[in-house]
């Protein structure tokens, strides 16, 4: 890790409001080439929280810096590094792996012979290639959650940012996708993640991030959330943080 060099994701006092704080002054710092979990209760504003970095959800106060760019003052630069997988993502139901995408390549500028074998390694890295001439109307809730992880990566994004990315997975696909996460920041991408199955944080995760009423409770490795608390499984560590039974 390059001390030196500018984080990958830089949160100051990040605030949203709907009628009530959804998160709540968030300070958040995530260095490049680490694998970040955010952790909470339901409601606690992570999905929130990663809207606005997405640049979806305009943050009532504070500000979100992707590699030292502001996202406000230059989201086009901002955008440009990351990708965002939202917890529940759209597909175009007509159209087939391969050609999603190209499309989604097409958007980022990518030329189609640079997009074509992108999009072939990533098929093939997710198990998909016997199904890359299928339309996705078809496809089950993990096929098309790994065909909108592949879209995501297709422009090698730096900064990858995943809600709930292995919900609804079976072993296998969960293995893939943890696979291809672990691989991004081995060679030196940066991914933040939102998950409610500990054992990925526990497994993947460099440092964990614990969010409650959209506030930083508590940060660090599993190590060091051991030692704020009683210790144990992570599940353990959580539940003591936020004071569930
Ligand atoms: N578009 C919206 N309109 C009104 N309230 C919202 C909206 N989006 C989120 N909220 C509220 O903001 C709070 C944080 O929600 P958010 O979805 O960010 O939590 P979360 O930590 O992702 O929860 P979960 O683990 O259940 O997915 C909740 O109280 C939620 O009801």
């Amino acid at each position: 890790m390059n001390n030196d060099a500018p984080a990958a994701l830089k949160l100051t006092a990040l605030s949203k409001h709907f009628g009530r704080p959804a998160v709540d002054g968030l300070d958040l710092t995530v260095q490049q080439g680490e694998l970040y979990a955010l952790l909470g209760p339901n409601g606690a504003g992570k999905t929130t929280t990663l809207r606005m970095v997405a640049g979806l959800l305009a943050p009532d106060a504070g500000s979100v810096e992707i590699f030292g760019i502001d996202l406000a003052a230059n989201p086009a630069g901002a955008k440009q590094k990351i990708a965002y997988l939202p917890d529940e993502p759209m597909l175009y139901a007509k159209l087939k792996p391969t050609e999603y995408l190209e499309f989604v390549a097409g958007l980022w500028g990518i030329e189609a012979a640079d997009a074509e074998p992108r999009a072939r390694r990533l098929l093939d890295w997710l198990d998909l290639s016997r199904h890359a001439h299928e339309l996705t109307e078809g496809f089950s809730r993990g096929m098309k959650q790994k065909l909108a992880l592949a879209g995501a990566l297709i422009h090698e994004p730096q900064l990858l940012i995943l809600d709930e990315p292995l919900t609804g997975l079976d072993a296998a696909a969960a293995r893939q996708v943890k696979d291809l996460l672990l691989e991004h920041v081995r060679g030196g991408g940066t991914v933040v993640l939102t998950t409610h199955i500990l054992e990925v944080a526990e497994r993947l995760a460099q440092r964990i991030g614990i969010i409650e009423h959209g506030r930083l409770i508590a940060q660090g490795t599993l190590d060091e959330l051991r030692s704020q608390t009683d210790g144990g499984t992570l599940e353990d560590v959580f539940l003591q943080l936020t004071g569930q039974p």
